[in-house]
């Protein structure tokens, strides 16, 4: 691991405080940092040094996932500084190099510098280019950029933004964190694949009936209305992380495993899915929007009614989509992906359906077939399970499912951002989203966007606590398939 100034921006914000200063602080507890490095904070906010190490250590204290350890906290500490800074105001960058370089030259650290742009996005442009600019970006080391979603708001406003960062930025050099993707589970999506010759003989379109991807939430707007309700689960969770899953299950074998072969694979997979036009959205695409309900026994207001949301608001909270990857390896396979707030349980997890060749012969008592299924649970659990059929003697030799499971159940395990900025720190950008996937991850949504906008596509209200509306069961009933 490199020695580096990891410069901060956004240092007082929520994602700081909650994410990534105890990221940083577990890599320095697992030794996962260099002996030395410099971590150089910046916000807004005026603060003292003093105030500010009181402030990181409150975070630590609170969002870490390691026990308290006085001396070690101390240790950590003593390599922040933070420096107020206004980041539309070019001429307060100078200070901030003076801050990054005498840092540097006392802990004899090489010109490698990480920038961290924990901002609102509207921001990243201007810091990009200040960083540029005023010579922060100039080192003799390595110099990278991380940025957090939403990377653009649409295809045309996510172009200009690659193309304003580029002026500052190799591609080589920009780290899209796209957190999904630093899920222990996600990152292991390869390996399942892969390593697993049983596995890797049957993921195709001969052997898989389809494959299903859910991301269902408890939670509803919370206090987000401003941004979600300009967002909706289309730019929120669609266009970034269920894509990006989708990706990782249908890409094919790279040929090195290897970032750059990943990559490759996945865009790949992008580019071989079936565009969207104004007739398919409706047949393929479900918008749905929870009203009021019932969560674990509590009752939940309908999203019209939640704070900071317009009564006429016909915002997404809630997606189903069914997917064709037109290429050799899943012809005629569907894909379905589906997200929502205001569900019935939090779980993330990826489902594949196996074909039933003998498909009659083995059912269940009330005449359902029974498919083999392989589940992969991403979130809040994190594990495998792959449901076969037996007979059980108890129950009059009947033919009935069983699961052969695997749940991780490791304590301590690295959280995704503890797991994607050391990636960074290493410069291995396998888990992070590449331009050409953001380009066409929007490609692929921008007519949804442009129907949601037209308002020519259904709405669907679904009740808080239920799985989605029931247009989502259709989709899939429509094909002989109905969600696990
Ligand atoms: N919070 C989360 O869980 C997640 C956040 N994100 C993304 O991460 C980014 C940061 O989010 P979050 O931490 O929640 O945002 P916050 O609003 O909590 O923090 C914003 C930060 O930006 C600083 N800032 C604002 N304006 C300026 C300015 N003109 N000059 C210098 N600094 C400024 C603020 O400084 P000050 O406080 O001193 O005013 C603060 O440190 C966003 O892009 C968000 O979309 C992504 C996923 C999850
Ligand atoms: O990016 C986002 O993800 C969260 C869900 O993340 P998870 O790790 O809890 O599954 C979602 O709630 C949020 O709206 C979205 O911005």
């Amino acid at each position: 691991m490199d020695s580096m100034t990891f410069v901060l921006f956004g240092a007082t914000g929520d994602l700081a405080k909650r994410k990534i200063f105890p990221a940083l602080y577990n890599l320095f507890l697992d030794e996962k940092l260099a002996p030395n490095f410099s971590i150089v904070g910046s916000g807004r906010s005026p603060m003292e040094q003093e105030e500010f190490s009181e402030y990181v250590e409150q975070s630590l204290k609170t969002f870490s996932r390691r026990e308290d350890n006085d001396s070690r906290m101390k240790e950590f500490l003593s390599f922040i500084r933070y420096m107020a800074v206004d980041v539309t105001q070019k001429d307060e960058y100078a200070q901030l190099l003076d801050l990054v370089t005498s840092r540097e030259k006392e802990l004899n650290l090489p010109e490698n510098r990480l920038f961290y742009l924990s901002v609102a996005p509207q921001f990243f442009d201007v810091i990009a280019s200040n960083i540029q600019q005023s010579g922060l970006g100039s080192t003799k080391g390595w110099k990278r950029l991380i940025i957090e979603k939403p990377f653009g708001h649409d295809l045309p406003s996510a172009r200009e933004l690659n193309a304003k960062l580029s002026k500052s930025f190799e591609e080589e050099e920009i780290y899209r964190i796209d957190h999904y993707l630093g899920k222990p589970m996600v990152q292991n999506l390869e390996a399942i694949e892969f390593a697993n010759p049983i596995l890797q003989a049957l993921w195709n379109k001969r052997h898989i009936a389809n494959v299903q991807i859910t991301a269902s939430e408890i939670v509803g707007v919370e206090e987000r209305a401003g941004y979600y309700d300009n967002s909706g689960a289309i730019r929120d969770m669609i266009q970034n992380h269920m894509l990006q899953m989708m990706m990782l299950t249908a890409m094919h074998i790279p040929e090195k495993v290897s970032a750059n072969g990943i990559r490759e694979e996945k865009k790949k997979v992008m580019e071989a899915l079936r565009p969207l036009n104004p007739e398919n959205i409706n047949t393929d695409v479900i918008r749905g929007q929870y009203s009021s309900g019932e969560i674990k026994g509590e009752k939940v207001i309908g999203y019209i009614d939640e704070p900071g949301i317009e009564r006429t608001s016909k915002n997404d909270t809630f997606i189903a989509a069914r997917l064709w990857v037109d290429n050799e390896m899943w012809e005629g396979v569907p894909f379905y992906l589906r997200t929502g707030k205001r569900m019935t349980e939090k779980s993330t997890r990826i489902v594949i359906e196996f074909k039933d060749p003998l498909r009659g012969v083995y059912k269940d008592e009330a005449g359902n077939a029974l498919p083999n299924l392989l589940t992969i649970e991403i979130n809040p659990n994190a594990g495998v399970s792959l449901q076969l059929n037996s007979k059980n003697l108890l129950n009059e030799g009947k033919v009935e499912p069983i699961n052969v499971m695997f749940y991780s159940n490791e304590e301590n395990v690295p959280e995704a951002y503890e797991l994607l900025i050391h990636d960074a720190l290493l410069g291995d950008p396998t888990f992070f989203a590449h331009w050409n996937e953001v380009e066409l991850a929007w490609k692929w949504v921008q007519p949804i966007l442009d129907a949601f906008e037209a308002d020519t596509a259904p709405l669907h209200h679904y009740k808080a606590g239920s799985m989605g509306p029931e247009a989502s069961d259709k989709l899939l009933a429509e094909n002989g398939f109905k969600w696990w």
